[in-house]
């Protein structure tokens, strides 16, 4: 089975707003001053709890606090995690394209598990997808390979792509020795060609033809 993961934050959807909102409310409960979205965003990677303390960091919040705001802020993203996220562009007739070719695929994010099975409903993307694990499914997170070679296994997987928008990505890819593509309009915070990539993209439009290429090669 010709297997595709997907990371999710900054890869198949542009969720730093809803993500920003939710921290936000979390400092408002706190009498404290909101951040803008560039700095949210960058904050975006290693998963929910690594967000608030980054978030904390930035008011100087006692971290002994950091386990119940970290639960805040999830109560308040959970409430409203698809208010103001969108897939990217031509996202959707792609998967529709690679579905329809036969691939299988997954989501292996770092986002927890509950709000990302929830986004993937709201979009209309669950369809698509027949795994998938969170930073909270199996105990370790990105870029420990874990989670990905869980991901592909899940799938049945003998030949594997794995698509992603960040550092964190790359690495995981890279020590699971597994084909990586990079989508480079996500949350990337270092440049293109510091990260191990396969091939990379701009445009959903151009990854039918990249995995095409990713698994005739692993064929031969
Ligand atoms: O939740 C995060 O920090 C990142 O999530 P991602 O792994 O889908 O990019
Ligand atoms: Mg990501």
């Amino acid at each position: 089975m010709k297997a595709i993961v997907f990371d999710l934050d900054g890869t198949l959807i542009d969720s730093a707003p809803d993500i920003r909102a939710a921290a936000n409310r979390m400092l408002a409960t706190l009498d404290l001053e909101p951040l803008d979205l560039p700095t949210i965003t960058s904050f975006i990677g290693n998963g929910l709890p690594k967000l608030v303390e980054r978030v904390m960091r930035t008011r100087q919040i006692d971290m002994v606090r950091h386990e119940e705001l970290t639960q805040v802020t999830l109560d308040f993203y959970n409430q409203a995690s698809t208010e103001l996220t969108r897939p990217y562009p031509n996202l959707m007739t792609v998967l529709e394209t690679l579905k329809n070719a036969g691939y299988a695929m997954g989501v292996c994010t770092n986002k927890p598990e509950a709000p990302a099975r929830d986004i993937l409903r709201d979009l209309d993307m669950e369809r698509f997808f027949d795994v998938v694990i969170g930073g909270d499914s199996i105990g370790v997170k990105k870029p420990d390979p874990a989670p990905l070679y869980r991901s592909f296994e899940d799938l049945g997987a003998t030949a594997r792509l794995y698509v992603g928008d960040s550092e964190i990505d790359a690495a995981t890819a890279h020590s699971a020795g597994i084909d990586f593509a990079l989508f480079t309009e996500g949350y990337r915070k270092v440049p293109i060609e510091q990260l191990p990539h396969r091939a990379k993209f701009a445009d959903f439009a151009a990854l039918p033809g990249i995995a095409a290429d990713a698994f005739r090669v692993a064929a031969e």
